[in-house]
């Protein structure tokens, strides 16, 4: 599924007024709707303070103002005075709501009109929407600063206003909503871990702008739905044999992190590679074969790290390096003539980033199409610390053009960065998945996956998907303070059921 741009989003909207057609007042209305709905569904009858901007956003909240005092709500409305003249929706909708005498407007001028909150009240933010063209100042982040402080539930209509949709808002004066109800599709805003304390539950609200919109534009990301991973996954034919499915090699654990080892060796059985080798110090060996019978071992000559390569690794269908392995030297070496083998399809994780990270020459050796996956620390270690997120997302994807390779920047909403310079935001996942091993887990799907015969990129999208699924399937079963890695484990197979 694509995912917009502000600039987009505007010209979907006037595209559905063109095409549909609609008048743009009638378009508001249907959305006005569409959020009265919503909150008479999900809200208590308490007063509601509406905050209304100027622009299209503010027309919104006038409308929905109106749309509850109908149904019987209380109502108050403010009004963000400023120079500007106003919308023409917002215009439209003030003139409307001024004949219904019963409902009171106040104007915020200066400091001293800004009103005093009960807490047991609901507001409203419809303030600024996606029209925001600079973080705010004066009068509104004062107004802003207000609300945030007022201890009562605050609901964003489609964004928090002074939050920008597709750039860095950091430093800015911002409301933080316990509800976001946001028109028609996921802004990027909300995938960015910085902006998480701000946009709370983010509720769809479907306004039905045209089916075709999406179609007609290009844009470099998307977000990984269901159908996607669909469309990449290969059910298993009934005439399939074990070579069918390749050979994965995990090369992972060092003495005191066989863990590590068993978690991605288990993964990877259970995402179906047809014979899985697992490569571990020679102490491992026993605990291994214990935790994962159906796998083969390799034992290093080594007793509790990783230093020799004892076989050729191109006879493997594909590799994953790095859960547990350390940075010692001896591990170092080997990381690095293993990178002599550019035929590998590879996947670097942990340690191996660590190492790479340590010896930067070495990222010049990534086999073409390797998947890296680094959490956010170890992405900085690699790449440098940046400012705000929307320059890490930026980064991760001119490094993954620069370098031929796939990034996976794990996080809340994992970022698959692609050589070709799009990203693909994964939206299955959750926050019991915050817990040592699941990026082990990860490790051991992907390299299943390539054994497979999947692509870099196929085994990246689905592999972030079904992991993310596999988690949400287990914090289902046990909660998210419960839920361990071996539990996404657990429900990887039940994760591929729901792409049939
Ligand atoms: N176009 C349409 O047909 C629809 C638009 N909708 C609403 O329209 C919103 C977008 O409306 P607009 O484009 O009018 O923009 P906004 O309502 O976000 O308001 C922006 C207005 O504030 C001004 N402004 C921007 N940044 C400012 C700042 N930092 N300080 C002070 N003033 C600032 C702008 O000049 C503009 O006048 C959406 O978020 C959505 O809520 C919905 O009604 C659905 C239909
Ligand atoms: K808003």
């Amino acid at each position: 599924m694509k995912l917009l741009s502000a600039t987009q989003i505007r010209q979907w909207d006037e595209f559905t007024i063109k095409n549909e057609p609609i008048v743009s007042l009638e378009l508001m209305e249907r959305a006005a709707n569409a959020c009265t709905r919503w909150l008479l569904q999900n809200t208590l009858a308490g007063t509601y303070y509406i905050f209304c901007g100027k622009g299209n956003n503010g027309g919104d909240g006038l409308a929905i103002a109106r749309l509850l005092y109908n149904a019987g709500r209380a109502i108050k409305v403010f009004i963000l005075e400023s120079d500007a003249k106003g919308s023409d929706d917002y215009i439209s909708n003030f003139r409307i709501l001024h004949h219904l005498s019963a409902i009171p407007i106040y104007q915020v001028r200066s400091e001293k009109d800004l009103p005093v909150i009960p807490e047991e009240c609901i507001l409203i933010d419809a303030l600024f929407g996606t029209g925001l063209n600079r973080g705010l100042t004066g009068l509104a982040a004062q107004l802003i600063d207000h609300l945030n402080n007022a201890g009562a539930p605050v609901i964003s209509i489609d964004i928090p206003s002074g939050l920008f949709c597709d750039q860095s808002s950091r430093g800015h004066s911002i409301i933080r909503a316990r509800h976001t109800l946001t028109f028609q599709v996921l802004k990027m805003a909300f995938l960015i871990a910085e902006n998480a304390v701000f946009f709370g539950q983010v509720h769809l609200i479907d306004i039905n702008l045209h089916p075709s919109y999406p179609d007609l534009v290009d844009t470099p990301f998307y977000i990984i739905n269901q159908s996607m991973a669909r469309r990449i996954y290969r059910p298993r034919t009934a005439f399939a044999h074990k070579g069918n499915f390749g050979h994965a090699l995990i090369i992972a654990g060092a003495y005191g992190k066989t863990g590590a080892a068993i978690l991605s060796t288990r993964a990877c059985l259970r995402t179906g590679a047809g014979l899985v080798t697992a490569h571990v110090p020679d102490r491992s060996v026993s605990i291994l074969q214990t935790a994962a019978p159906e796998a083969m071992v390799f034992p290093d000559p080594e007793a509790d790290h990783i230093a020799t390569l004892g076989y050729t690794p191109e006879l493997f269908s594909a590799t994953g390096i790095g859960p547990g392995i350390g940075t010692g030297v001896k591990t170092k070496f080997f990381l690095r003539g293993l990178l002599e083998h550019e035929a590998l399809k590879l996947v670097l994780d942990a340690d191996a980033l660590n190492i790479i990270a340590g010896s930067p020459g070495l990222l010049n050796h990534l086999p073409p199409g390797s998947i890296l996956t680094p959490h956010p620390r170890e992405f900085s270690r690699l790449f440098g610390e940046q400012d705000n997120d929307f320059k890490k997302m930026e980064i991760a994807i001119s490094k993954s053009m620069e370098l031929n390779v796939i990034i996976i920047l794990k996080g809340h909403h994992t970022l698959v960065a692609l050589p070709d310079g799009t990203g693909f935001f994964n939206i299955t996942g959750n926050a019991g998945m915050a817990k040592g091993g699941s990026g082990d887990v990860l490790t051991g799907m992907l390299t299943g996956l390539l054994a497979q015969g999947y692509s870099s990129k196929e085994a990246a999208i689905m592999g972030v998907f079904l992991h993310g699924l596999a988690g949400d399937l287990a914090a289902g079963a046990r909660g998210m303070e419960a839920m361990t890695a071996t539990d996404i484990i657990e429900n990887i197979g039940s994760a591929f059921q729901q792409l049939l």
